[in-house]
């Protein structure tokens, strides 16, 4: 099981920076040994993080980019809760992903089929693949522990056969959403949580160094074969005692 590793930013305009760096970094491996580099997208936080940082590279080179999204709800893409629509405004406009590489739901099918519909598409990209391995997945972690649309003490926690699932009845609205399932998740190279703010410290905490009853869906996250990475704020990171490490500025992680 891959090492986790805990870095500590003093805030969010630290650490936006250095997740750019990674998903850079990441991204420039990927493309030299595999020709191209996947990523998938989550929501929150994560897009105006990515939407401020990512352009800001010098020389991103995005043509050989693959970027699907980790969960969607199943909303219009101009409907401003589409995690796919904030995405395709505030970064897709500045980079240069070629628009046949961005792999999003078809919002006009009922959730069944648009979850089957998104696991075709993802079989399509990943053809040699048992199931996607993806180069990167980008995470963000609500305040119940929830990750992708993997919530807690939900059944979809459990499913196996599945790469993508439906999921109608999502304790956060709207509550229809399609999202990746633990086996494609856990079989990623790489995977970044991103999260920040002080409303995040005591989950984070019972996620981190774990915590009475089933393990939240966030700690269940730990790719087979991949780096583990939580990049974290100060004040997230208030309640915890395990070691951490505090980069400093400028480092590459
Ligand atoms: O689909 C959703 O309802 C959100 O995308 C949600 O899952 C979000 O990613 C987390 O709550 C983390 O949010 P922050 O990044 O804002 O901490």
């Amino acid at each position: 099981m891959a090492t986790r590793r805990v870095v500590v930013f003093p805030s969010s305009a630290e650490l936006g920076p250095a997740l750019a760096d990674l998903v850079s970094s990441r991204a420039g491996a990927a493309v030299a040994s595999r020709g191209r580099f996947t990523l998938g997208l989550s929501g929150g936080s994560l897009v105006s993080m990515l939407s401020k940082e990512l352009p800001a590279l010098p020389d991103l080179d995005c043509s050989k980019w693959v970027v699907g999204f980790c969960d969607e709800r199943l909303v219009p893409a101009d409907d401003p809760e589409s995690t796919y629509g904030l995405y395709k405004t505030q970064l897709f406009t500045k980079v240069n992903i070629p628009e046949s590489a961005i792999l999003s739901i078809d919002s006009s099918l009922p959730v069944n089929e648009c979850a089957e519909d998104y696991t075709r598409k993802l079989k399509k990209a990943f053809p040699d693949d048992d199931k996607p391995v993806f180069d990167m997945l980008l995470l963000g972690m609500g305040p119940d522990g929830h990750t992708c649309s993997l919530f807690p003490d939900h059944p979809l926690l459990e499913e196996t056969a599945k790469i993508v699932a439906p999921i109608s009845d999502s304790p956060k609205p709207p509550p229809q959403r399609v999202t990746m399932t633990f086996p494609v998740v856990n079989s990623a190279r790489c995977v970044a949580f991103v999260s920040t703010g002080g409303s995040k410290a005591p989950v984070l905490k019972e996620v981190l160094e774990g915590r009475e009853g089933p393990a939240l869906p966030a700690a269940r996250v730990a790719p087979a074969k991949g780096e583990l990475f939580w990049l974290i704020d100060g004040p997230a990171a208030a309640d915890l005692a395990i070691p951490v490490e505090k980069p400093g500025s400028g480092a590459r992680l």
